[in-house]
């Protein structure tokens, strides 16, 4: 796949049977009739034949209605305004219904309001302010508004702190929006009402600078260092939007938990943290989030979708939210906000499918808002990236856009480590691993330092269950987490982590991207990972919300592929490079690893395996 548009097109293709008889859509209808011409004529009288049914069929209902004698509570129940439609009868309304319905903005299209006049005041919620623009959006209405203490910032105060933190905007509107320097330069809601910043100083700059985008109603790319507050990056806009906007109304017998906004994450531990973070907010506005992934119960998780009729928002992993949707549990036909967290992992190889099937089932791009934010954006996944997007503002945070002719970048985007974590590399036998794994531990955890946490990085299963048995056999306070543990079993191990009940935890790559453990004072890399940007994710466990960590990589000559990307990473982060690294070469190799995806991805183990059977 190689352009945008071609994505696009192929959301709502990939969807199964049952989602594409359920959200089909205008834009999702893409049919053989596309490229067949004897198709488009079956096609043409399908449809043709389809409309006259719908219409003798709305002739009965309507006649129905009015025998109804109008009963307001049942018809409101039954009407479905969005691409719902086809699979409920729609009821003909009443004059009240249809009047308040011709008020309404149109949302089908996405709008670009002419900008509003810089003096427009906003008085809704008490405060001056100056209104920046209006985009409208599948039953939501963004209009974002510029208070006026930002706007009295001095201009030359706004560059120094883009200047210093090395913010880059690439927005292919030309819209400039002010990045919010203080929390108290956000336009005021019910959400800020209740002060839910109130254990941070300020915007971390990703949050700065991708908030006005975001809560604009905007596509957003984010891309910002390992810790640097991602989560409530995209957390705030997300739940602004879905408090200001009314839900759809479905029939009441309808047992179809219908999201309104959907995060998924590469993990079941990340997904399970987002949604902690994600539910303490949307909790002060009266608005619920439902986590979904694998490993655990499917009975529990689909009570919880059908308590209080559904969740507002879903987080969930792949895996899981692919198996609800196919049940015809969960629609995602509402959703107006979506977010791929740990997005270029979501786009790889690994997940591409089943991405492009779930936002296949939410409405077409130009009807949602789509977030991506990632500490790491490789070349391979931006391309699909942009076909799931409409015009996405690229947040970049750090020295690492490339200034293009217009000098203002032109969007490539270097990879980088979190200049905070200590990075130390050691060449050594292979054979010699383990002995200097323990001799590190000891080492790092001497005198009062002895309760630090320690994160030890594996590639593979096997290897984590060797090396925590090494380790276990040593006297070393040691737990365990990869894909080879039952989900209780990992979670078990990431508490003992969290609490210190255990200072050292192995694990492979199912830790490495998004986990928020706080005082990680070191990872350590038993083995390389199979791609750089995996590396960077690694050691971003350390060094977190403005905190400094340490990171020791035990490199042999079997990870020799990765030196000349491992030194470019060192140096773009002022770290020391050792000789024998250099010996490896600093060629750095174009492609990343094709197998990561799969590899990474997490497998239901408790599912059976599928029969294959040779007629
Ligand atoms: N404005 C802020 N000020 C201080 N701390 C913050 C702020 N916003 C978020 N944090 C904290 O920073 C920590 C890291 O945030 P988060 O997990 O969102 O990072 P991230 O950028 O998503 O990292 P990763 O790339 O590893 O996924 C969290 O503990 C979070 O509570």
């Amino acid at each position: 796949m190689s352009t945008g548009k071609k994505h696009a097109r192929n959301e709502g293709e990939d969807g199964s049977a049952r989602l594409a008889k359920k959200v089909k859509t205008d834009d999702h209808a893409s049919t053989a009739a596309d490229s067949d011409p004897s198709a488009l004529k079956v096609e043409k009288k399908k449809r043709k034949q389809k409309k006259e049914k719908k219409h003798k069929k709305d002739k009965k209902e309507k006649k129905q209605a009015l025998e109804n004698d109008g009963d307001p509570e049942r018809q409101e129940g039954e009407v479905d305004a969005t691409a719902e439609s086809k699979a409920q009868p729609v009821k003909e309304k009443t004059k009240k219904e249809k009047k308040k319905k011709e008020k309404k903005p149109n949302t089908d299209t996405l709008e670009k309001s002419t900008p509003l006049p810089h003096n427009e005041t906003d008085t809704s919620n008490g405060t001056s302010a100056v209104a920046t623009g209006t985009i409208h959006r599948n039953g939501a209405s963004y209009s974002y508004h510029q208070t006026r203490t930002l706007e009295a910032v001095p201009q030359e105060q706004v560059d120094n702190f883009l200047k210093k933190q090395e913010i880059a905007v690439l927005d292919p509107t030309g819209a400039k929006l002010r990045p919010i320097l203080q929390f108290s330069q956000l336009p005021s809601s019910n959400l800020l009402s209740k002060n839910p910043f109130a254990t941070f100083t300020a915007p971390t700059p990703i949050q700065a600078a991708s908030w006005p985008f975001a809560l604009s109603g905007r596509d957003v790319i984010g891309i910002a260092e390992t810790g640097s507050g991602k989560t409530m990056a995209f957390s705030l806009p997300c739940i602004e939007a879905l408090a200001s906007s009314p839900k759809t109304k479905h029939s009441k017998g309808d047992r179809t938990a219908y999201a309104r906004a959907v995060v998924v994450s590469p993990t079941r531990e990340l997904a399970m943290q987002t949604h902690a973070a994600m539910s303490s907010l949307a909790s002060l506005v009266g608005l619920s989030a439902v986590c979904l992934y694998g490993g655990a119960s499917k009975d529990d998780q689909r009570a919880l979708l059908r308590k209080n009729s559904g969740a507002d928002i879903i987080v969930a992993t792949p895996g899981r939210l692919k198996d609800f949707l196919s049940e015809g549990c969960v629609s995602l036909s509402d959703v107006m906000f979506a977010v791929l967290d740990e997005a270029d992992r979501m786009l790889d190889k690994g997940f591409e499918e089943d991405i492009k099937l779930i936002l296949g089932g939410c409405p077409p791009r130009e009807k949602r808002q789509t977030l991506m934010f990632t500490a790491t954006w490789p070349t391979n996944v931006r391309g699909l990236a942009e076909g799931f997007m409409v015009e996405p503002v690229k947040v970049t945070i750090g020295n690492r856009t490339r200034a293009g002719e217009d000098g203002e970048g032109n969007g490539s985007t270097e990879l980088q480590a979190n200049t905070r974590i200590e990075q130390k590399v050691e060449v050594v036998d292979p054979r010699g691993k383990e002995q200097r794994l323990l001799e590190l531990l000891r080492d790092a955890q001497k005198g009062s330092a002895k309760n630090d946490r320690i994160l030890v990085f594996c590639l593979y299963k096997k290897e984590a269950v060797r090396v925590e048995q090494f380790l276990e056999r040593r006297g070393v306070r040691v737990a365990s987490i990869h894909g080879d543990l039952r989900q209780d079993q990992r979670t078990h191990s990431l508490e003992a982590f969290k609490s210190g009940s255990t200072t050292v935890l192995v694990a492979t790559d199912v830790a490495a991207r998004g986990l928020d453990i706080p005082e990680v004072k070191l990872v350590i890399n038993v083995t390389f990972p199979l791609t750089i940007e995996d590396y960077v994710h690694r050691i971003g466990r350390t060094g977190r919300a403005g905190k400094t960590g340490k990171a020791i990589t035990l490199f042999t000559e079997h990870d020799k592929a990765h030196s000349g990307s491992l030194v470019n990473i060192l140096r773009g982060a002022n770290q020391p490079v050792p000789e024998e690294l250099l010996k490896f070469g600093t060629t750095v190799k174009k492609k990343a690893h094709d197998s990561y995806g799969a590899f990474f991805k997490d497998v239901d183990l408790s599912k059976k395996g599928t029969k294959i059977t040779f007629d």
